[in-house]
């Protein structure tokens, strides 16, 4: 049976620029259909493109950051076989601007991690190549009417810049891709190159799947295309190489063709246009020179002013703290393990959260992780709300700490506030302590009249500690627990529990 699969990700990346490609008009994305429109981006007769800086040097910065080699002079050229299919009303003038025989940046490598193990705390690495990274213009949206049998077309995403990010095969299965991908996300939002909002269609994922026989050379490919939520990656891939192993078990075969992702069956269907069999056509971008970009001021040619070229050395001194180097940072600051970085850093605004909670609590950095990738992460995953969306303030949750650190409660009643915090919006931890009577329980003679109750009632666990089972004490400490709600001194009850069973 097949035990090779394979996963070449193409990523369409929208550059965050405020205007486009190669004119003028602005970018947003909840604009008036149409309203975003220059005569260029329509394709009127006698306009010509005029190339934006921003949108090189969020490129060549991009390419930078993966570790590609940047290519000082690339060119444009037109793809010209949206003619023929359904996107053809997509791109006015009837062609693409991309970057086809030379793209910008070529040759480069993501690094990525796996969490594995049965607690999640094995980190794996693993990279995968980026073959290019090349400019190209996006489409613009077209809808179809059925009602009234007609196609709507709205521009203002027409023109608009975008880094298309091609992947080698490197990838084995939805994880390994969706891992990469949110690597990627992390990337260009530190670098600020892309917002990288895919539900707002700012990154998107064509995902190339494979599978092969051991020793053979890679087989077919499909492309399911135009995938815009990482959960949805790791499942079209999964399905798309499940699909694939079972139609060449049966005798079959699998066809070179684009697919899409239905997310309500979980399945991916063909896609009516046979692109995929389509031979591509490429012409030279007659109206737009070569693209130049310098290594540094130094290889400047004569009359070139240094304000209006791209260079190279330039963007990379000024390279932003990327995701790695910022995991690495969070570890040695706050002694905190490798894993929870991960978490940290994977989770939008818990970073911010955790740095917030720590400013204002006295606790240890390694003490209050457990507390956010645990109790409030675990929390809100359930809830399925964001950071952002936390009913429990940084504030509120360094309070609480605070009040367990100090010992006024202990660490099981501690969770039961936490519980109770985020259900009931605005009150504060001591209130609820108060409330519902969680205070530490410290007296020594309920302590002992308890302790007491559970040392007569257990003389099986008794004679085990008494016989060298020390371990057994701990259960006694749970039922002495147990009775107290959660609530009792622990280092109290073990003083007590080991002179009773002496
Ligand atoms: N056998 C294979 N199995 C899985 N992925 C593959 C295989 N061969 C190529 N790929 C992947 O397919 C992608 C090819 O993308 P590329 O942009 O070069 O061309 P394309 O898909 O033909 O064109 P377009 O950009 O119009 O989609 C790459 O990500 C590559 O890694
Ligand atoms: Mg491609
Ligand atoms: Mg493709």
């Amino acid at each position: 049976s097949p035990a090779g699969r394979c996963g070449g990700l193409e990523v369409h990346a929208q550059i965050n620029t405020s205007t486009k490609l190669f004119s003028a008009s602005p970018v947003g994305f909840s604009a008036p259909p149409n309203s975003l429109v220059s005569f260029f981006d329509a394709s009127l007769p006698g306009t010509l493109p005029v190339l934006n800086k921003q949108c090189v040097e969020a490129a060549v910065k991009t390419g930078l950051a993966l570790h590609c080699s940047i290519n000082t002079k690339s060119f444009f050229d037109r793809n010209t076989t949206f003619i023929k299919n359904r996107y053809a009303c997509s791109f006015q003038a009837g062609y693409q601007i991309t970057q086809q025989r030379r793209p910008i940046a070529v040759d480069g490598m993501l690094t990525y991690s796996l969490l594995r193990g049965k607690k999640w705390n094995q980190v794996m690495r693993k990279c995968v190549h980026i073959k290019q990274i090349q400019l190209e213009q996006d489409s613009g949206k077209s809808l179809h009417d059925d009602v009234q049998s007609q196609t709507l077309i709205d521009l203002n995403r027409a023109g608009v810049g975008l880094m298309e990010l091609v992947m080698e095969p490197d990838m084995c299965c939805g994880e390994e891709a969706a891992a990469a991908v949110r690597e990627l996300q992390l990337i260009l939002q530190a670098l600020g190159t892309c917002q990288g909002n895919m539900s707002e269609g700012q990154l998107r994922v064509d995902a190339n799947v494979s599978v092969h026989r051991p020793g053979e050379p890679l087989g077919v490919r499909t492309e399911v295309k135009n995938i815009n939520s990482i959960r949805y990656l790791a499942k079209a891939i999964d399905f798309e190489i499940q699909r694939q192993i079972d139609v060449l078990q049966r005798g079959g075969t699998v066809f070179n063709e684009t697919r899409a992702y239905d997310s309500k069956s979980g399945e991916t269907i063909p896609m009516r246009d046979k692109e995929g069999l389509q031979d591509y056509r490429f012409m030279p971008e007659p109206n737009l020179p070569p693209l130049v970009v310098y290594v540094d001021e130094a290889s400047l040619p004569a009359g070139i002013d240094a304000s209006q070229a791209v260079l190279v050395e330039k963007i990379k001194e000024a390279l932003p703290e990327l995701p790695s180097l910022k995991r690495d940072r969070l570890v040695q600051t706050y002694g905190i393990l490798p894993e929870h970085s991960y978490t940290l850093v994977n989770e939008d605004g818990l970073v911010e959260f955790f740095e917030a909670v720590l400013k204002a609590t006295t606790k240890e950095p390694r003490k209050v992780i457990g507390w956010v990738t645990n109790e409030l992460l675990g929390h809100l995953k359930q809830q399925d709300l964001s950071v952002s969306q936390s009913l429990v303030s940084p504030s509120a949750l360094a309070e609480l700490l605070e009040l367990q650190e100090m010992g006024h409660i202990s660490s099981s009643a501690a969770k039961q506030v936490f519980q109770e915090m985020t259900r009931s919006s605005g009150k504060t931890a001591l209130h609820i302590i108060q409330e519902q009577d969680l205070g530490l329980v410290s007296d020594s003679d309920q302590l002992h009249n308890i302790c007491q109750r559970v040392v007569d009632s257990h003389p099986n666990e008794v004679h085990a500690i008494r016989s060298g089972n020390k371990k057994v004490l701990n259960k006694l400490m749970g039922l002495v627990q147990k009775e107290t709600k959660g609530r009792a001194d622990p280092v109290l009850v073990r003083t007590i529990l080991q002179e009773k069973t002496l």
